[in-house]
């Protein structure tokens, strides 16, 4: 059976060389995830036939890319895709709505709904405004809406936000979210901040020079023992939840997981609402009995799935609260005197969750 989209390229600049075999799903965002030079950007712009890997082998939905052992190679113009930079890059003596159009035009392409993009990209009002008279985050909201015109297989963004100040990538990044849900596309996005991987990834890839270090499902990828933002300092894992109820009297809202409910501060939203809920590894306690007498909310009973002790002393255990996946961050002290151990039935404390969207 073959996957929506495959990824095998080789490419030898000589101090750097790409190495990759990825089998990504077709609808979503995976976000690309590394540090500075990994290879994020080098591997985006392979599937988008920028730069040619003398060895590679690219499918998307069904559709031949790159052979290189049968010497095909489509050029970027024939390719069905979108490409975001980090710069917005509108052409300045055109209005947005002039941007918008120019892809369609050059192409002679259908396009999408554009009505529909203006609406979700929040940008409708702005179409007869020049380039110079938008924020920041206005341009790139064009950018990614010029982007969705041509009605792409798959839409490529290479850190979109990272031009951005903090607040105008809070603005721009629920934009994204809803962006990512409502198309059916699937979507590349390439980052190095922990945060934009927590808010917008459905699958998760770690590049580390120039390989995949790991990729799969966001939540089963974070809390991987063996990939190191699992070891991090600012290590989480991130929950899908839906509002189960509240509770008035207390303030308290209450949200329902594969295998329970958590209690969280009042949130106005209505019952079966989706959210995303990130749990840093950090407020995460473990014990062996059920307490009685804690002041903590949400204790969960949890299996201990893998354990790893770092140099600091700290010890990263990784455990399964039904389905999903949760990491405790605690002192190796206190790991070998609880003698915990892998397959080990416990208890989690939950001291503190936060909500992404
Ligand atoms: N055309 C090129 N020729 C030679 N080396 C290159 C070329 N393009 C990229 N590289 C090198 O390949 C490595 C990976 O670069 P790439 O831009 O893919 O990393 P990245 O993970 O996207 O980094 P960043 O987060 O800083 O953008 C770097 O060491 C870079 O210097």
């Amino acid at each position: 059976m073959t996957t929506p989209i495959h990824a095998k390229f080789e490419l030898d600049y000589g101090e750097f060389r790409l190495n990759v075999d990825l089998d990504l799903p077709g609808s979503g965002v995976t976000v690309l995830f590394g540090h500075s030079g990994s290879g994020k950007t080098t591997l985006l712009r392979c599937i988008a036939g920028l730069q040619q890997a003398p060895n590679g082998f690219l499918q998307i939905n069904g559709e031949v890319w790159q052979d290189s052992e049968r010497n095909l190679f489509l050029p970027t113009h024939k390719r069905s895709l979108g490409y975001v930079f980090q710069e917005a890059n509108l052409f300045p003596h055109l209005s947005v709505k002039g941007n918008l159009q120019f892809g369609l035009k050059r192409t002679g392409l259908a396009g999408a709904d554009l009505t529909h993009i203006l609406e979700l990209l929040g940008i409708a009002h702005l179409l007869e405004r020049l380039p110079d008279g938008l924020s920041g985050g206005e341009r790139q909201r064009v950018a990614i809406a010029r982007a969705l015109a041509l009605n792409p297989q798959i839409l490529l963004m290479d850190e979109p936000l990272a031009a951005l100040d903090f607040k105008r990538k809070q603005e721009i990044l629920p934009y994204l979210g809803r962006l990512h849900r409502e198309l059916n596309i699937p979507v590349l996005y390439v980052t190095h901040s922990q945060q934009e991987v927590a808010q917008l990834a459905d699958h998760l890839v770690i590049m580390d020079e120039g390989k995949a270090l790991a990729s799969g499902p966001l939540s089963e990828t974070l809390s991987r023992l063996d990939v190191p933002l699992a070891h991090d300092r600012e290590a989480a894992t991130v929950w899908q939840v839906t509002v189960a109820g509240h509770e008035a009297e207390y303030h308290l809202t209450r949200v329902a997981f594969a295998g329970g409910t958590l209690s969280l501060t009042h949130l106005s939203a209505e019952i079966g609402t989706p959210l995303r809920l990130q749990i840093y590894a950090r407020d995460v306690s473990i014990t062996l009995q059920k307490p009685s007498d804690t002041s903590i909310l949400n204790v969960l009973p949890a299996v201990i799935t893998d354990i790893a002790d770092d140099d600091s002393g700290q010890s990263v255990v990784g455990l399964l609260v039904g389905d999903q996946p949760l990491l405790a961050h605690i002192t190796r002290k206190s790991r070998m005197l609880l003698g915990l151990r892998v397959d080990m039935n416990v208890y989690v404390q939950i001291k503190g969750t936060s909500i992404l969207n």
